[in-house]
């Protein structure tokens, strides 16, 4: 494709991505582009700063920047009910202690945010946060819980015998009835006026990327086995319980998160999805 120069794509270096990015070689055709993978708080920043063109990032990072971004429509990381990778680990049970001091992986924006509201809205609990690396037994040193997101959360959650370990998409839905969206796919406004048929290409490779690999999830649970270990039942269930549409549900749920974040300060303005105006992806052939 004629693009002048690559276009930049950011990928989230965790699992729960891999179904939107890992397919996509395939289904890019002759498009120009470079794939950038890091953890979300990195890929918020690239985006925020011009230095991505498109990106999955945070979707509490969409809210912050929202005037510079549009969405693609179909394209997120969700959960209605138990996401399994965004979790408190306590070293008392809630009921027991309300915890004074939580450290927070510094790799997240939307489920730090979540975590607040939570303590705040639902368990009427203010502690003090302490951003950390993503490390359970360090973080645990000198706190009373730790947050870890994506892999670390899931290796985390593997050995963590005596820790009380809170899903963070679980509380969301039992508390609020909804779905949650943890990540979403935003284009550059930018981008879009300038790299429109590039743009275009990228929008259709993550949709047929998506599709195939949920529809076929075998490459990924072999993937996930090798690189963080595991057993194939759990990472089938992980990749069946995670929402990649974006439906009406998550966007609801989003909606009252960005909304909630707002009374309480996180965010200073009403964010509108606005989404990127384009012909809806051609259909993966089987
Ligand atoms: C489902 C997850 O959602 C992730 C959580 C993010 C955040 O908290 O900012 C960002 C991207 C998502 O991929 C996870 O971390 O496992």
């Amino acid at each position: 494709m004629g693009n002048l120069r690559p276009i930049t794509i950011g990928e989230i270096d965790y699992a729960n991505a891999w179904p939107l990015f890992k397919g996509f070689e395939r289904h890019a055709g002759d498009l120009d582009y470079e794939m950038i993978a890091r953890v979300p708080a990195e890929l918020n920043r690239m985006l925020s700063a011009g230095e991505l063109d498109v990106s999955a990032i945070s979707s509490f990072s969409y809210g912050q920047f929202c005037k510079d971004y549009v969405l693609l429509p179909g394209l997120s990381v969700g959960s209605v009910g138990r996401v399994h990778s965004i979790l408190l680990f306590m070293k008392e049970p809630l009921a027991k202690k309300k915890p004074e001091r939580v450290a927070v992986t510094t790799t997240s924006a939307t489920s730090v945010n979540l975590l607040k509201i939570i303590m705040a809205m639902r368990f009427e609990c203010e502690p003090e946060y302490v951003p950390a690396a993503p490390n359970l037994q360090d973080m645990l040193k000198d706190a009373d819980a730790a947050l870890l997101i994506g892999d670390p959360a899931i290796t985390a959650s593997w050995n963590c015998a005596g820790l009380h370990v809170m899903d963070l998409g679980e509380v969301w839905h039992e508390w609020t009835g909804l779905g949650m969206t943890y990540a979403v796919v935003a284009a550059r406004r930018s981008a879009a006026a300038e790299q429109g048929e590039a743009l275009r290409a990228v929008y259709q490779g993550l949709h047929d990327s998506k599709e195939e690999l949920l529809r076929h999830p075998e490459p990924l649970i072999t993937r996930a086995c090798g690189l963080l270990g595991g057993e194939a039942e759990y990472w089938r269930t992980y990749f069946r319980s995670l929402q990649y549409d974006f439906s009406g549900k998550l966007q609801e749920g989003l909606a009252l998160y960005f909304r909630y974040a707002k009374e309480l300060q996180l965010l200073y303005h009403h964010v509108e999805l606005t989404f990127y105006e384009e012909q809806s992806p051609q259909k993966v052939k089987e």
